[in-house]
């Protein structure tokens, strides 16, 4: 498992660190990091020109702190071997004294007016002791650059470093290098995005972190832990059975999409209940279907609500599923129910897992989610008592416990009509299989992205049927990569 801590918790392993270096020495492994990373970004941009950072031109935006003096310290080892470097002093006066003599020293300019070009920014505005927004003087700076590719030190500037907010101005990077470890802006809400690609400098601070980081962040190696393998003693019993409740005459789709999802899973039989059985059944032959919940028999997991509808039959469908003891993913009009029904999530004991977007969270919990998307996930997930997963371009998903967890693989092409459902329905079949609610909301975001991933290579256009087909693969990729 990877992880983000908090500016705090990274400032108390730093200074356990610091204590048994010579001073400056963490400083300089960073800088070093970071100007390695920025000779690459340079060589990609010029592959005719030698070594590439020779002859580029860098602009450096220089806050008063560390990071500036990271930023200021790079750009001299970049000024070394030849970079025109210019860098400007964004809050006053103020810049690291000792990295900005260095820059000197190897040819780099201090100035208030750089040049209105240049083929990489560094944004060494402000790092893990930035409040949100940016300084004036940045903002007008960064109004007026062009720069072939910006480069943000450690954290995009002007970003809440602790949740992911970004409540005022701040830096839209396309690489953003940082130390140690990620933050948790690197990984939630729209800070994530303006990090762009993460790249990760190793400054020896992994044994001084905590155990517990404030957001997880699964890979490969922990969905494989967690996933059910069938051993030979296995049958299409034991490996689970998923329920899915979902379509309608209306929206036979939202079933047919469901399902698909379910079959990619790792249970071993699928049944369907509901209106949508014939489109099911043209599909998906394997998928043994019912009118209804319980006519369905026992499963190990429902999946309820994609195209079900909100009326009268919907929400006995909806309390069918939820008398069952099996565990419950409760998605789309399912969630529209609970909001206007909360009464029927009570007395349910079996793990829930709910999957709102934004307008179904507000439904369910009275007001949008905060910017501070993994807190809003854990104040629902603590009220209703149950597992939710927060949909959006960096999903999150948290634990009544108060865990919370960040998708790494998700993608914009994701957001596409019925993609919800095919997610669902394989988090269903995780359920199923035996993984606690977490785990199976954490594993189905992440490989449902690995299978987004799949579908978009080449710029693809996508569509929710591309991306269920991908799973099958997406799942093999997974499960073969650990
Ligand atoms: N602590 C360490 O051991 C290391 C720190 N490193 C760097 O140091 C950074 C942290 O440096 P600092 O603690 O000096 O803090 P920053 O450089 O993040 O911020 C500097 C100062 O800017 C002011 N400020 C904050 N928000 C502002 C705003 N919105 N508008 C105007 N002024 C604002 C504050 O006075 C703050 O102390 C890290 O992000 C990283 O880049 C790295 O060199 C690795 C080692
Ligand atoms: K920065």
């Amino acid at each position: 498992m990877n992880g983000a801590w908090s500016a705090a918790a990274i400032r108390r392993a730093e200074a356990r660190l610091m204590s048994l270096l010579p001073p400056g020495a963490l400083m300089q492994r960073a800088a070093a990091g970071l100007a390695a990373a920025c000779a690459r970004i340079l060589r990609q941009q010029h592959p005719e020109r030698q070594g590439g950072v020779y002859g580029s031109t860098v602009i450096v935006l220089a806050g008063p702190g560390d990071n500036g003096g990271d930023a200021l310290y790079a750009a001299a080892r970049l000024a070394d071997r030849g970079a025109r470097v210019f860098a400007v002093p964004v809050m006053g006066e103020r810049v690291h004294p000792l990295a900005a003599a260095a820059l000197t020293r190897a040819g780099g300019r201090l100035v208030a007016q750089p040049p209105d070009h240049c083929d990489l920014l560094l944004d060494g505005v402000l790092g893990i002791g930035g409040r949100p927004g940016l300084p004036g003087r940045a903002l007008d700076q960064l109004g007026r650059i062009h720069a072939r590719a910006v480069v943000a030190v450690d954290v995009p500037s002007g970003v809440d470093v602790d949740t992911g907010a970004v409540p005022a101005s701040a830096v839209t990077a396309d690489v953003t290098v940082a130390f140690g470890a990620r933050k948790p802006c690197h990984v939630l809400g729209r800070a994530a995005l303006l990090t762009g690609r993460l790249e990760l400098v190793d400054i020896g601070l992994a044994p001084y972190l905590d155990p517990h980081p404030a957001v997880s962040v699964a890979d490969e190696a922990d969905i494989v832990g967690w996933w059910h393998r069938p051993g030979p003693d296995d049958d299409k019993y034991t490996r689970g059975v998923v329920g899915v409740a979902a379509g309608s005459e209306r929206y036979p789709g939202a079933a047919v999409l469901a399902t698909a999802g379910a079959l990619a899973g790792p249970a071993g039989y699928v049944r369907y209940a509901g209106a949508a059985a014939e489109a099911v059944r043209r599909r998906h032959p394997e998928v043994v279907c019912t009118p209804t919940v319980k006519e369905a028999g026992r499963v190990q997991a429902w999946l309820a609500g994609p195209g079900f509808g909100t009326d009268e039959a919907a929400l006995a469908e909806l309390r069918d599923a939820l008398v069952s003891p099996a565990p419950v993913v409760l998605d789309a009009d399912a969630l529209t129910l609970i909001g206007e029904y909360p009464s029927v999530l009570s007395r349910r004991e079996a793990p829930v897992v709910l999957t709102p977007h934004d307008r179904e969270y507000e439904r369910l919990y009275g007001s949008p989610p905060r910017e501070d998307r993994g807190a809003a996930a854990a104040a629902l997930a603590k009220r209703l008592n149950c597992t939710v997963l927060l949909k959006g371009h960096h999903t999150v998903v948290a634990g009544s416990d108060g865990a919370v967890w960040a998708n790494p693989t998700g993608r914009p092409q994701l957001a596409t009509a019925g993609s919800g459902d095919v997610l669902a329905g394989f988090m269903a079949s995780l359920l199923a299989s035996g993984m606690d609610g977490v785990r199976a909301a954490v594993a189905a975001a992440f490989v449902h992205g690995r299978a987004g991933g799949i579908a978009a290579a080449g710029h693809r256009t996508v569509t929710a049927s591309d991306v269920a087909r991908a799973l099958p693969g997406a799942v093999g990729a997974v499960l073969s990569r650990a």
